[in-house]
């Protein structure tokens, strides 16, 4: 059992509080450590060469087991590692500190130094001794009465007088720093605010991209998945084959974000946006000079994703000079800059996706063969939406959801007749196709529901969809006309009688009605409004 006490004070206070203790041997062995470091700030100009050894310091001479200096950007509220020792992987990639949680956020708040003592104490909790058996401190770095950041440290200590000693050692270093730190921070913001966001992207990604992130549950999407979990482990190079919105860069962030490399770069080069002249330069990277308007030395995106994965999106688009460069890196994993000619070797893992059947591309002469072999080692096939069944509906369900709580409206159901359309409609655009209609959807509605007159025409064409409606006034009315009837039945459980009256009509102008559009009572007795047909 320990028992733990929280310590604030102001770091002024402290120092004269505990200045006995600076005495003495204490004093003999702080002195070479407090001069080391003052010289270490004075030699090196900027923060980020001098952190690197005052954290030596603090682990060599004064036997910390963990340290670390955090920055404050006070514009985006973010604290970030700048530098540490002593953390574990995940502690250090997190990367940053929630200003409402932990000793580093309360020092940052407060501008006052915190200590967490450790000490001994019974099985019963009753304090067993006075001595602390570990200690972990932070104190802030403040420059003109702003909190800058901060420096921490934990060490198990014996002797309570050296937590003192340390934690007014430390106090001291934060002040020497302090104009090191302001000046790194005013010439860095951009770049530290730039690392912190895409830390944050990264993490919002990787959990973005989480198989279980893709949306749907029917057959094919599941075998999908399978072969997600079964490559992602190795390094095999993937061709995502599929048509066009059906989720392959979703697919290709699974792979990486599931992949031992995950915590490497993903790059993805959209082969097809890549002008002819370009896209050397942009897949390998040019040397400085190495034609008009390279300025400096560029790092293509084979460098960029080195440790990591390279997504070629639209592959079939590159042209036959560039596909025999790829299949030299494919082959060699090395290749030179435009302009240079030195070999640049890199260790990456290719992903490539396409819509279009390269082995027609093969026969035709417009695609290497030798490349599409060294591509296809793991094919992944996407299925097309049509054939994902209810998945229509799993999807169209999480886009209103994702949709209605960006627009901050509360939009519960599809209803029955939309998601009719939802269903019958052959979505040649894919997923992509339904996110954008249920987009437009949400912004249309006008109640808690989606109903069919707020989908877009194109989901109402008879010969397309196979829907009953067509576009022009008379079917739009139609379909309005469809939904009210359903609307009312389900409203009064499949009784015509009391259906027609809502509706203002006569049983038998209903039952006309009802005929007409193939509707019958039966089908509204269910209670379940998932049933997206009446006749279901
Ligand atoms: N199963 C899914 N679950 C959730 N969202 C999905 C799913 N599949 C696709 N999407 C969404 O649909 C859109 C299109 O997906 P994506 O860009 O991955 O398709 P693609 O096949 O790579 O398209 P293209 O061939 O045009 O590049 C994205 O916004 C993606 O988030």
């Amino acid at each position: 059992m320990d028992d733990t006490t929280v310590l604030t004070f102001d770091v002024d206070d402290f120092v004269e509080e505990f200045s006995h203790c600076f005495t003495g041997e204490c004093r003999v062995s702080v002195l070479p450590v407090l001069y080391k470091i003052s010289q270490i700030n004075a030699n090196a100009a900027d923060l980020a060469r001098s952190l690197p050894i005052i954290l030596g310091v603090m682990r060599q001479h004064l036997k910390m087991q963990r340290g670390m200096v955090t920055l404050y950007d006070r514009h985006s509220g973010s604290i970030f590692i700048q530098d540490s020792f002593g953390l574990d992987e995940a502690e250090k990639t997190s990367g940053a500190y929630a200003p409402d949680g932990g000793i580093t956020a309360k020092v940052v708040e407060s501008g006052k130094a915190v200590v967490v003592q450790h000490r001994d104490a019974d099985a019963d909790g009753q304090r067993k001794s006075s001595r602390i058996k570990s200690a972990l401190f932070c104190v802030p770095i403040v420059h003109a009465k702003r909190v800058l950041g901060t420096i921490g440290a934990e060490r198990v200590y014996m002797n309570p007088r050296l937590l003192r000693q340390d934690v007014e050692l430390l106090a001291m270093v934060a002040s020497m720093i302090a104009p090191a730190a302001e000046l790194y921070l005013m010439e860095n913001v951009d770049k530290v605010r730039q690392e912190h966001e895409a830390r944050r992207i990264k993490a919002a990604l990787k959990e973005r991209f989480r198989p279980s992130n893709i949306i749907g549950s029917s057959k094919p999407i599941q075998d999908v998945y399978a072969l997600i979990e079964k490559v992602a482990a190795t390094k095999a190079t993937v061709l995502i084959l599929g048509e066009s919105g059906v989720g392959k860069e979703l697919v290709a962030n699974a792979i990486h974000y599931n992949s031992p490399t995950a915590e490497g770069p993903m790059v993805t080069s959209n082969c097809a946006a890549l002008p002819e002249n370009l896209a050397e330069s942009e897949l390998f990277g040019h040397e400085k000079g190495s034609f008009t308007g390279a300025l400096a030395q560029h790092k293509g995106c084979f460098e960029q994703a080195d440790g990591g994965t390279i997504f070629l999106d639209e592959v079939g688009e590159l042209s036959l000079p560039i596909q025999a460069k790829l299949l030299r890196v494919l082959q060699q994993r090395k290749f030179e800059r435009v302009g240079g000619s030195k070999p640049v070797k890199v260790d990456v893992r290719i992903i490539a996706a396409t819509n279009r059947n390269l082995a027609e591309m093969v026969e035709r002469g417009t695609f290497r063969e030798d490349l599409y072999y060294r591509l296809n080692v793991f094919p992944i096939t996407v299925p097309p939406l049509r054939e994902r069944g209810s998945d229509v509906i799993t999807l169209a369900d999480h886009f209103v959801t994702r949709f209605s709580k960006a627009s901050g409206k509360s939009i519960k159901r599809i209803s029955t007749p939309a998601l009719n359309m939802l269903m019958s409609y052959h979505w040649p655009g894919n997923v992509r196709e339904l996110e954008n209609v249920i987009e437009r959807s949400v912004i249309l509605s006008e109640d808690d529901v989606i109903h069919a007159y707020d989908l877009p025409p194109s989901l109402q064409m008879p010969k397309e969809s196979g829907t009953a409606f067509g576009v022009s006034l008379e079917s739009k009315l139609r379909a309005v006309e469809y939904e009210m009837i359903v609307e009312a039945l389900k409203t009064s459980n499949g009784h015509i009688g009391d259906a027609a009256q809502e509706l203002g009509l006569t049983r038998r102008m209903l039952g006309v009605r009802m005929e007409r559009y193939g509707i019958s009572y039966k089908s509204f007795r269910s209670a379940d409004p998932r049933k997206w047909g009446p006749e279901a």
